[in-house]
């Protein structure tokens, strides 16, 4: 599976965000650096239709997040830095059986798959907590279960290691780098991209530079040198 943005500019208002956006991603595992306020995020967004971008076209599959927005997210999981914000059910385990919904499976199945999903995360013991008082890592590791379980093909993650401590940050690189899927990660953690095949760095909008973890580490620290 390709995805293509061809010829990108993306602004919010008067500021131009990601300009001469080019890029054909077919790796499996690809990492996405950059300052603060490079693009790194609307560049993520772009990869679901979360944003769509003013000039160019973003293709998943052959499918356009301009006219093919719905089909994309079946195959493009997102997961945010704020776990708030996509957490929906009142508690985690129904949290993550609402991702299952499309899928049909009768009661006793999906109780199977929810129970698996939450021990691969450690949240067994929180399964019938109210979602809202997991602490704020734990939060962010219902948020990448709940998205998991819905098996999209590709997995955008938007700094996900933000909240979680070293142990917490070791689990969910750890699967990140043996799940099936394709994943894109934007992340400050120049050791998490270390495990990338490709990783883009972004600056001022631009992909500055774009090839092996070592030569994109050496590019973004030598930007802010
Ligand atoms: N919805 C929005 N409305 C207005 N401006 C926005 C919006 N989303 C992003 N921006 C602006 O676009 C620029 C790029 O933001 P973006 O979140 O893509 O950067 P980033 O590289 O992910 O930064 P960070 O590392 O801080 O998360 C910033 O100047 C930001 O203020």
């Amino acid at each position: 599976m390709t995805i293509e943005v061809c010829g990108v500019r993306h602004s919010f208002e008067s500021r131009t965000v990601l300009r001469d956006v080019d890029v054909t991603l077919t790796e499996h595992r690809v990492g996405v650096i950059g300052a603060n306020g490079s693009g790194k995020s609307t560049f993520a967004r772009l990869l679901n239709g979360l944003v769509v971008p003013q000039h160019g076209s973003v293709r998943v599959d052959g499918l356009d997040t301009r006219s093919d927005g719905a089909e994309v997210r079946r195959r493009v999981g997102f997961v945010f830095t704020d776990p708030d914000a996509q957490i929906v059910m009142p508690t985690v385990a129904e949290d993550v059986a609402f991702g299952l919904r499309p899928q049909r499976l009768s009661k006793p199945d999906t109780r199977q798959v929810v129970d698996e999903a939450l021990s691969d995360f450690g949240l067994s013991s929180h399964r019938d907590h109210p979602a809202h008082l997991l602490s704020g890592g734990q939060k962010q590791l219902l948020a990448l279960c709940s998205v998991l379980v819905t098996e999209p093909k590709v997995l955008v993650c938007d700094e996900p290691t933000t909240l979680l401590d070293l142990r917490n940050t070791r689990r969910v690189l750890d699967l990140l780098s043996r799940i099936s899927q394709r994943v894109i990660l934007v992340t400050h953690d120049l050791e998490a991209v270390q495990r990338m095949d490709r990783v883009l760095v972004f600056d001022q909008g631009r992909i500055a530079h774009d090839g092996p973890p070592p030569d994109a580490v050496a590019h973004y620290r030598s930007l802010v040198e």
